[in-house]
């Protein structure tokens, strides 16, 4: 066989494969970028050499086959695909050939390329009679229970004015919401996902079980009339006058529709609506081009399986096909370690893409992507780029499964997955230099150390002009070296030299909740100062000694046991004491002094003699949970000066409410 020939076979079996992946199990193992090339690459073969084109051939027929699932139902008149345009170029030539075959008089029809399926819906005596999928183009499924479930198409036409017999052609799309919804339920399950809404509209037509039609939201939108009888009745002479037409039976038609007389009208909406695209609710993936006065789409009549009165000017791709390089594993800022795919550069949705996130182990796991895999991305609008689903086909066998890495990649802490966690962490905490603005923002922060003035903005300066790389570091700080700081003069410097100075005066509580340990809070910090009163008695203790301390649980113990078996940890909180911070001794509390156990309190108003923090700390160590806000389950309320609403409910609610002398006398 010549190796045309046999490039011209090859490619027509690999496209009908395609085809019915898309048209029938509604799942493409490849984007439609890639099948336009292919298409492309055949139709230019066939040019050539028409003599070795095949009946089979994707270029001589339309979509897919009708499944034998449903009953078959041949259309009145054929249902075409269209032909397509990719830039302004390609249109201004359609446009020439048309204005060359019917001259002037023209003007279009734009009208949104709704991505989803069509459907041919026939209306006798304006009742809904049946309904139809486009199969083949001249055999379609019958899909009437399903298409009736659709809610804003039509049971009975409205008025009294249209013919006996009228067919309805239009697209069954499912809005991205809907899309959205129904893939994050399968994901739940751990179903297969749709790739794209157009998939699952196409899917959710098909069921056999119509009920679960109706749960898939689906929308409608007429684009055509199709057959009418008698051929004689009165309809309007242009396209869009046939719209407005359908429009008043109460026929769902676009709103987006536009008459345009000139190629540049046609260029403006084109771009506008491209523009608009990603806050549409539904998927669009161009506009279609329509000549709008009938007499001139009758003379210009069609090709093998298009109109040559119409084209789709496409929007470049949002998804295309690449290869994944390898995998890099980037540290954030709190410590989550994400895995990063390196791709083969690619332009997709409008900007060439050479990384894209794979989420975490789960994500890599769904996907079952390997490294060497040739994977489709997609880019929609202003969102970040998705790895969607790798090209099983195209696996090649050295592909490499993705192993996260066993020590973090910047600071070479160990990392750790609590079980039921998606997240992968590094547990280098303080020491971590990928973390290390958050962890001493956090230990800066009003419940931790609380260094009056210093904010994220001054710590993130601290860190990115080098004069802080530990916590330790703030202790040693200069007011002449903070001058170096933006908006920074010697005074306010100074006043946080003295700020800084005034927290190293801390309680343990404070302490333990700055170091950040993960998952230990306020409260928890509370109650493990309280049960081991010194920082060596807690350092020496288990993760089972961790579980006996009140609100401890076997994960914070966890955390707990291996934060302190890190050394670089012991480390940080070493160079800490040595730099000043101190605590007075955790008062030895006897059990029966913990007066409040299992009572909830909440503090509200302005404190005058108490500090609130340390009332709260006091409170917590009699025993009592401290909340932020009033409920039936509220033991006592403490309203200090200017107590609004929460004082105000409480009394609604019946709780016992005191004031700040009161509690002072309780705490004493
Ligand atoms: N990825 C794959 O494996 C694969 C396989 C087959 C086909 N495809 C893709 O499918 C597409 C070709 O499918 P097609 O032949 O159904 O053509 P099409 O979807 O590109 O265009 C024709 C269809 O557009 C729809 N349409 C939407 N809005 C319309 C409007 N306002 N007026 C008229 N029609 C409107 C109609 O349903 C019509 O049938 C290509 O994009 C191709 O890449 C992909
Ligand atoms: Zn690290």
């Amino acid at each position: 066989m010549p190796a045309i020939q046999n490039e011209i076979a090859q490619l027509t079996a690999e496209l009908n494969q395609h085809n019915y992946r898309y048209y029938v199990d509604d799942s493409p193992s490849i984007p439609d970028a890639e099948y336009d090339r292919l298409l492309n690459r055949l139709k230019a073969l066939e040019t050539e050499h028409p003599e070795f084109c095949r009946p089979d051939s994707p270029t001589q027929r339309v979509g897919g086959e009708a499944l034998a699932k449903f009953e078959q139902i041949k259309h009145l008149k054929p249902m075409l695909s269209l032909d397509n345009v990719f830039d302004e170029q390609e249109f201004t030539a359609f446009n020439q050939r048309i204005v060359d075959k019917t001259g002037k008089d023209l003007s279009y029809c734009c009208e949104p390329k709704l991505d989803g399926l069509a459907v041919s819906i026939v209306y006798r005596d304006g009742v809904f009679e049946r309904a139809a999928t486009r199969g083949d183009g001249q055999t379609g499924e019958d899909i009437t229970e399903n298409v009736r479930t659709i809610k804003s198409i039509p049971l009975t036409l409205r008025g009294d004015n249209f013919p006996p017999l009228v067919e309805v052609r239009g697209e069954v799309i499912m809005p991205h919401k809907a899309f959205d919804a129904l893939n994050e339920r399968a994901r739940v399950k751990g179903d297969k996902l749709f790739v794209n809404p157009r998939n699952a509209a196409a899917g959710s037509l098909r069921q056999l079980d119509s009920k679960i039609t109706a749960s898939r939201a689906l929308g409608f939108y007429a684009y055509a009339l199709g057959v009418v009888e008698p051929e004689t009745w009165e309809l309007a002479d242009s396209h869009y006058g046939q719209l407005e037409q359908l429009r008043s039976w109460g026929v769902p038609v676009s709103q987006e529709v536009r008459g345009c007389e000139t190629v540049a009208e046609v260029m403006a909406y084109y771009y506008d609506i491209q523009q608009r695209r990603s806050s549409l609710e539904f998927e669009i993936d161009g506009v279609v081009v329509k000549v709008n006065q009938i007499a001139h789409q009758l003379s210009l009549g069609f090709v093998a399986k298009a109109p040559r009165w119409a084209t789709a000017f496409k929007f470049p791709a949002q998804e295309e096909m690449t290869l994944l390089e390898g995998v890099d594993f980037q540290v954030g800022r709190t410590g989550a370690v994400t895995p990063v795919a390196r791709l083969k550069p690619v332009f997709v949705g409008g900007v060439t893409v050479s990384n894209a996130t794979l989420h975490n182990a789960d994500e890599i796991a769904r996907l079952g992507v390997k490294v060497g895999d040739t994977i489709i991305i997609r880019r929609a609008g202003d969102v970040i780029p998705q790895i969607v689903a790798v090209v099983a086909e195209k696996r090649p066998d050295d592909a490499k499964d993705i192993v996260f890495p066993a020590h973090c990649p910047v600071c070479d802490s160990e990392v750790e997955r609590v079980e039921g966690e998606a997240v992968t962490r590094c547990t280098g905490g303080l020491f971590c230099e990928a973390q290390r603005k958050e962890a001493i923002k956090h230990f800066a922060s009003r419940k931790a150390l609380d260094i009056d003035g210093m904010g994220d903005k001054v710590v993130e300066q601290l860190i990115d002009k080098e004069l802080v790389e530990s916590p330790a570091d703030l202790f040693r700080l200069t007011a002449s070296a903070m001058t170096m700081l933006e908006r920074m003069g010697m005074k306010s410097a100074t006043k946080l030299v003295a700020a800084i100075e005034v927290a190293k005066q801390t309680t343990f509580a404070r302490f333990l909740y700055a170091l950040g340990i993960r998952e230990v809070g306020e409260a928890t910090a509370a109650n493990l100062a309280a049960y081991f009163k010194t920082l060596e008695a807690l350092k020496a203790a288990s993760a089972e000694e961790f579980i006996k301390v009140d609100d401890v649980g076997t994960i914070v113990a966890a955390h707990l046991a291996h934060f302190l078996a890190q050394p670089h940890n012991l480390e940080v909180i070493d160079k800490l004491v040595e730099a000043g911070i101190h605590w007075p001794a955790v008062e030895e509390v006897a059990e029966e002094d913990l007066s409040l156990k299992g009572q909830t309190w909440v503090l509200t108003g302005t404190l005058t003699q108490l500090n609130r923090n340390d009332a709260k700390a006091k409170l917590q160590a009699l025993g009592a949970k401290v909340a932020g806000s009033v409920s039936k389950n509220t033991d006592c309320l403490v309203a200090g000066a200017a107590a609004g609403s929460k004082l105000t409910k409480a009394q609604e609610l019946g709780v016992k409410v005191i004031d700040e002398e009161a509690l002072i006398a309780i705490l004493s």
